[in-house]
């Protein structure tokens, strides 16, 4: 059977610890994760206040005047720290497509409290553990961002587990991968839409995302996330109030050796008779595993009839060519925000 929709799966009979219950989920999570690519999550413990704190430093990030909001713009292209203004980025360059830049501006942070060790900032860390930026003039944002970031690491090794189970593979087998994670936290504002987009422009432009999963607090707002399913149809990601959107990246494909599904995905403009009053929020984490972990097809995605299609590749190498072809097709098709 394949998914028309994006199943809705409860976490708590795993997290309560009954091996039917981790099972259950395992299962569901896994059928997920080889038909559509994408899920939400319910009861997955993560605290609403946090989340409610996150969401309002965001707001007054995004707030702020343009030119507050430049003084802490993202440093390099290989450093996704900081601020991205409208227009900057394009999701689709990733697939080699020249459009406008996406209608969204965002604020990204990276590993926090990171130990002062070569293994984090030797050469061969290269710019995965690069210094955040941190919008000093918001009193919580600091601390609220890094809560949430570690909060989202500790559901990510919970989701982790879980596709070890589905994958068939033991439950902690992910754990020594991910213990010195590169996952990026960022919050994405997706503005008014008062002109009409140019041909071409979306919020997101179609991409897949490049790790092994991310998960998103969504907004249910005019002009939201949308998948293409294995029919070939755009399908709206439910919003379900409290819950997460998770879905896997290219890094987990490759890892199953194409046997669960890093899914196009892209977020609308609102129709225009809404675009007026549609801003949307967006808090999205993407986990990413050490950058010396080998993704090299596990165990149980290969056989006589199913041969293995990729070479090994570390994580950090993956990620690092995934950047080179979001930024180098984005000369020259920037539009002023
Ligand atoms: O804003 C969203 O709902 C999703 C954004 C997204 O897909 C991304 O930033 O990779
Ligand atoms: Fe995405």
């Amino acid at each position: 059977m394949t998914l028309k929709t994006i199943p809705i799966i409860d976490l708590s009979p795993y997290r309560n610890g009954s091996s039917e219950g981790k099972e259950a989920v395992a299962k569901a999570v896994a059928q997920a994760c080889r038909d559509i690519g994408f899920l939400v999550i319910t009861g997955h413990g993560v605290s609403p206040a946090l989340v409610d704190r996150v969401d309002a430093s965001a707001r007054a990030f995004f707030d702020l005047p343009a030119a507050a909001k430049m003084a802490l713009k993202r440093p390099k292209d290989d450093q996704v720290r900081g601020y991205s203004a409208v227009g900057d980025e394009g999701l689709s360059y990733s697939l080699g497509e020249k459009s406008p830049g996406d209608l969204k501006e965002s604020f990204s942070i990276g590993p926090v409290a990171v130990p002062d060790d070569p293994y984090f900032n030797g050469p061969a860390a290269g710019p995965h553990f690069a210094p955040n930026l941190w919008a000093e003039q918001i009193p919580d944002f600091k601390a609220s961002w890094t809560e949430y970031f570690e909060a989202m690491s500790d559901l990510s090794k919970t989701l982790m587990r879980i596709f070890a189970l589905g994958l068939e593979l033991p439950e902690t087998y992910f754990d020594d991968k991910i213990d010195r994670h590169i996952s990026m936290f960022r919050a994405l504002k997706y503005p008014n839409q008062h002109e009409a987009p140019l041909p071409g422009q979306l919020r997101a432009g179609a991409h897949s995302d490049y790790g092994s999963l991310t998960i998103v607090r969504t907004e249910d707002r005019p002009g939201g996330l949308q998948v293409y399913n294995k029919d070939e149809e755009w399908v709206d990601v439910p919003s379900v109030g409290g819950g997460f959107v998770v879905n896997i990246g290219d890094l987990m494909m490759q890892w199953t050796n194409d046997l669960w599904s890093s899914t196009l995905h892209r977020v609308a403009n609102p129709p225009r008779e809404k675009a007026g009053d549609s801003a949307r929020l967006s808090l999205v984490f993407f986990h990413q595993p050490n950058y010396d972990a080998m993704v090299e097809c596990l165990e149980s995605c290969k056989g006589p009839d199913n041969p293995v299609k990729y070479e090994p590749v570390s994580s950090g190498d993956h990620l690092t060519s995934k950047f080179v072809k979001q930024t180098t097709f984005g000369e020259g098709t920037r539009k002023s925000a």
